[in-house]
């Protein structure tokens, strides 16, 4: 059986001629049903581009990527985008919340746009899970950056897509309520891809995978915060040395 996320020899160049960048070059992974995984490495080494693929956001130069057992080349945007709308949720580093709406409203307007009708116990439960059991009244402009971005995480969690792709979901928390955040998407079903720069958080998932120059170059199970830590220093040096 295919992944829910899977990718297949896939590339990425942005650009033509002598100034293309080469993002992804050649990145082969399945994502397992369930699993938790952060993306991690040095800076430009194509962490995000791999997410905006992986997602049907971007599509690859080459290469094939299939998202919850479709095949993304050639999918119309409409497709694309009832397949993100069944299958996926994202928490992104801008937050695109809706001024106009309340926490609540936020947080349920994913599963409202899809026609489905949010489950109420549960949306209050990530609305508490993520702190914000006294805000749900409260318009985005109201609240401070990492309160909106726990609006996000809850709006990404309340629709229980199978699979939630994250950039940086904690980099605006402070530590209690990132761990609170993380040890959430940990405990779910889903299948939830991650990127961060943050060996601490990289820790709350089941596998760690190490991007270098747009290549996958490691892969570490059961990871702690020390021993990725020290695998992004030997990586960089790695990288200083080539
Ligand atoms: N739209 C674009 N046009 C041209 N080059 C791009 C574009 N987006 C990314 N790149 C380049 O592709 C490479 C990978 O970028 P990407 O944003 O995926 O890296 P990253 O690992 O997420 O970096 P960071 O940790 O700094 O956010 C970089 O060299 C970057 O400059």
């Amino acid at each position: 059986m295919t992944a829910p996320v899977q990718l297949t020899d896939v590339r990425k160049v942005y650009g033509t001629g002598p100034g293309a960048v080469t993002a992804l070059d050649g990145v082969s992974y399945g994502f397992a049903e369930g699993s938790f995984t952060a993306v991690m490495g040095p800076s430009g080494s194509g962490k995000s581009t791999l997410l905006h693929c992986a997602a049907g956001l971007d599509s690859p130069s080459a290469g094939e990527v299939h998202l919850a057992g479709t095949a993304l080349r050639g999918l119309g945007e409409t497709a694309l985008t009832e397949l993100r709308r069944q299958h996926v949720s994202f928490v992104f580093q801008a937050f695109n919340l809706m001024p106009a709406l309340t926490v609540r409203q936020n947080v349920v307007l994913p599963l409202t746009l899809a026609g489905q009708r949010p489950d109420k116990a549960w949306v209050n439960e990530v609305i508490q899970r993520v702190g914000l059991a006294e805000r749900t009244g409260h318009r985005p402009g109201e609240l401070s950056g990492g309160q909106q971005q726990r609006v996000a995480i809850a709006r990404a969690l309340a629709g229980r897509a199978a699979i939630t792709f994250a950039d940086e979901p904690t980099g605006a928390l402070d530590t209690q309520t990132a761990g609170d955040v993380l040890a959430l998407l940990r405990e779910l079903d889903q299948t939830v891809v991650m990127v961060t720069h943050d060996p601490v958080a990289a820790s709350y998932a089941d596998t760690v995978v190490f991007l270098v120059d747009g290549r996958i170059v490691s892969r570490m199970p059961a990871p702690t915060a020390s021993s990725v830590a020290a695998e992004l220093a030997q990586l960089s040096r790695l990288k200083v040395s080539r």
